[in-house]
């Protein structure tokens, strides 16, 4: 395999988005208009029937000599379709019979995984993607219809009996954030269900969660396959910076405030600790204004601990993400990092790296007063001099 040709090397293009969002409807329109292409088409979703490869096998006209349809369904989405997704692919690839694999992820899948299952090689199964398929374009779906409502909803996928397996606690506001976040193409789908000024306004809302990807939009799936196949899009390290809140924190330093396409997003750095009552109370009171914000803070009854904060939508999550290094004596410093322990570029000599650094994104912020109210929450000078630990903490313990 390692002489193949790179003529022999197929590209293939992944379709994600949430339930219902129109991938097989895309998919098909895409299959009846691929101009002689032979393409290769995985279908996977977790029911027990693969409907949707019923519908690909009714609509996309697949003729059954030339190509083939491949239905993945019941697997855990991390291992089983993983490792069914890999075996399938090197399948596709070594027959040589196709120039395209299209393949339509399942609706609660995050892209992330499935597109570093084309760039690293399986030391389990032996497979090494890479040297038979060009991951080519990782394109998202948004159902431009559905999208507020489901990015609005506080629920969770187990709530619409919609989950992955047992444990699967994921919201589905964060489901669709994972997914617009990590594409090379978002198609807004079902434009013809939703007014124009809206249309505008979903637009330059996904713009501010990621600003990358080439937008298009549809009506009953649309698309010009030049447009998501043979793109030479991908790239798996764009990808994954292309998040609207990642490309504001590395841009940081040369412009702390951008307004692009209407949508607008800042970082909040402080090197004062959060009372966590306060900044609890001004959670609650969450400025409607921002869609997206994620980042660390500094809790000062945590005061060991960094805490991440992820909000989209109307939820918000807060998890402990590892020990701030000022927290480690010397010595524990030296075992985990040898002498040359990462010192941030917040450290000072006093706190370290604690820090809280938060990006905020969002249509029509009012920076000055989303400012001034998070400013309320850190300590005030006297309980800086004051007891920490003291301080009103309803967090659970394992913060
Ligand atoms: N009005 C309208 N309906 C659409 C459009 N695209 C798809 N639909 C309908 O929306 C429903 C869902 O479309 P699908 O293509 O099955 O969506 P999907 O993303 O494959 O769905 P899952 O496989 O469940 O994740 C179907 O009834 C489609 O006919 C569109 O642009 N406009």
């Amino acid at each position: 395999m390692d002489n193949k040709k790179v003529d022999d090397i197929i590209p293939v293009t992944v379709l994600s988005g949430y339930l219902g969002a129109g991938k097989t409807t895309i998919l098909n329109h895409v299959l009846n208009n691929r101009d002689g292409l032979r393409v290769a088409v995985i279908v996977y979703d977790l029911s027990e029937v693969n409907i949707d490869a019923e519908l690909v096998r009714e609509g996309g006209g697949l003729s059954r000599t030339e190509e083939k349809l491949v239905e993945m369904s019941n697997g855990c989405i991390c291992c089983t379709l993983r490792d069914d997704l890999l075996q399938e692919v090197e399948k596709l690839a070594k027959e040589g019979r196709f120039d395209y694999i299209l393949i339509e992820s399942t609706g609660i899948g995050e892209p992330l995984p499935v597109a570093q299952t084309f760039t690293y090689v399986d030391e389990d199964q032996n497979i090494d993607l890479s040297k038979l398929t060009r991951l080519d374009c990782m394109v998202t779906v948004v159902d431009a219809y559905h999208f507020w409502q489901d990015f609005n909803s506080p629920e969770s996928l187990q709530q619409r009996n919609q989950e992955a397996g047992e444990g699967d606690t994921r919201h589905v506001v964060h489901l669709l954030t994972d997914q617009v976040e990590f594409c090379d193409v978002l198609i807004i789908n079902k434009c013809d269900m939703v007014r124009e000024e809206e249309l505008e306004k979903l637009e330059t809302a996904l713009r501010g969660l990621q600003p990358r990807a080439r937008i298009i939009r549809a009506s009953h799936g649309n698309v010009d396959p030049k447009r998501i196949l043979n793109t030479g899009l991908f790239d798996f390290d764009a990808a994954s910076q292309s998040a609207g809140w990642i490309r504001e924190l590395q841009k940081e330093h040369h412009t702390p405030e951008t307004e692009e396409y209407g949508i607008s997003s800042f970082v909040y750095t402080r090197k004062v600790p959060f009372h966590p009552e306060r900044l609890l109370k001004w959670m609650a009171k969450w400025p409607k204004a921002v869609v997206r914000s994620k980042g660390i803070l500094w809790l000062a009854t945590r005061n060991n601990t960094a805490i991440s904060f992820s909000q989209a939508g109307v939820s918000r999550q807060l998890a402990p993400a590892g020990l701030w290094v000022a927290s480690l004596s010397e010595e524990e410093r030296r075992a985990y990092f040898g002498t040359d322990y990462p010192k941030s570029p917040d450290w000072d000599d006093k706190w370290g790296d604690r820090v809280t650094k938060l990006v905020f994104i969002g249509m029509d912020l009012n920076k000055e007063a989303i400012i001034g109210s998070l400013d309320g929450a850190l300590l005030t000078d006297e309980e800086m001099l004051g007891s920490w630990r003291e301080l009103a903490d309803p967090l659970p313990a394992f913060y």
